[in-house]
């Protein structure tokens, strides 16, 4: 997704050669004069957006293979309301290509075949510790479990502060799950390309913006039909035990014949066993039927926020 304007202040999770900051190159290209700025983990993207110090942040939403970033839907659930204003405007989709990336062994043991090596055929066995971001791990399982079995693994804000890290480790003992472009950027070794389990592993990524209002977007036929819309809300049932609520919920939009593409949820934070339910849509307010649902739904939730309506084929809401 490119977005149109220029100049503004992107706000990704860095350091630089993260897949988001590729998510975020996709979508906000330098011919446009943004400005691509590195924070150290998700919440600081949605305090640099709710505080006005960016127009836009991008940030990581769910893999293809192991699906959903929890702390994001966490973010977005906002239990504290201290992203109040945090709305998504777009989504870009970016293929992901796992490296091991460290430094080459210096013994030419790789003969000896007692030593275990990659596919590539770099020999691992110097490699003892493993760092990368928890999304990585899961995606790459069979190849850690025949290449590097065992070795202690830590978790990382991101697969390239991962490389930062293993950059700066002078006994070359550690490595990395991270892009090729960090192989790049931290002048490391390839130990072993393209080590993700699926061969078609894809992240999507939000683009989120300040906007304190959620009132409907501008008019349909301004910009193409609902269909190509794709709207994100949230929902929490009543407290009290009341039995088929969540059925209810989801009923009122295959009453108004709204397709549902995604349903997330997660612990509310307002009491044990409670949840905070995520649904994707096509369509967006001031589409009649849609307008129609989300009046139903509030008769049968608690608590409810709309979170933002974008341009599913790849273009983003002006509103
Ligand atoms: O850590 C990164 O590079 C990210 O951008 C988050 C992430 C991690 C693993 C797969 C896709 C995105």
């Amino acid at each position: 997704m490119v977005q149109e304007e220029h100049g503004l202040r992107v706000a990704y999770l860095g350091p630089m050669a993260s897949y988001t900051h590729q998510a975020a190159l996709d979508t906000f290209p330098q011919s446009r004069n943004h400005t691509l700025t590195p924070v150290p983990d998700i919440p600081s993207i949605f305090q640099a957006v709710q505080s006005n110090n960016a127009e836009r942040g991008v940030i990581p939403f769910e893999n293809s293979t192991n699906g959903s970033v929890v702390q994001t839907l966490d973010l977005l659930a906002d239990s504290k309301n201290q992203y109040p204003n945090i709305q998504m405007c777009g989504e870009a989709f970016v293929r992901v290509q796992h490296y091991l990336l460290g430094r080459k062994s210096t013994s030419h043991s790789q003969s000896q075949p007692t030593h275990r090596s990659s596919p590539s055929g770099a020999n691992l066995r110097h490699v003892k510790s493993l760092y990368s971001h928890p999304q990585a791990w899961t995606q790459c399982t069979p190849f850690l479990s025949s290449a590097v079995p065992g070795r202690e693994r830590h978790d990382t804000s991101s697969t390239s502060r991962a490389a930062e890290i293993v950059a700066a480790d002078k006994s070359g003992s550690s490595a990395a799950i991270c892009s090729a472009l960090a192989a790049e950027l931290y002048g490391l070794d390839v130990l072993a390309p393209d080590i993700e389990e699926k061969k078609g592993n894809m992240t999507r990524f939000l683009i989120i913006r300040n906007s304190p209002t959620t009132s409907p977007s501008s008019p349909l036929s301004q910009n193409g039909s609902s269909s190509s819309w794709k709207s994100l809300l949230s929902f929490t049932l009543p407290q009290t035990g009341s039995p088929g609520a969540l059925a209810q919920a989801l009923a009122v939009f295959g009453k108004y014949g709204i397709n549902l593409t995604s349903m997330n949820s997660r612990p509310s934070g307002e009491r044990p066993w409670h949840y905070i339910f995520f649904i994707e849509f096509q369509g967006r307010r001031g589409d009649g039927k849609v307008d129609n649902a989300l009046a139903e739904l509030q008769s049968v939730v608690a608590r409810w926020k709309t979170l933002g309506t974008w341009m599913s084929n790849g273009g983003q809401d002006g509103g």
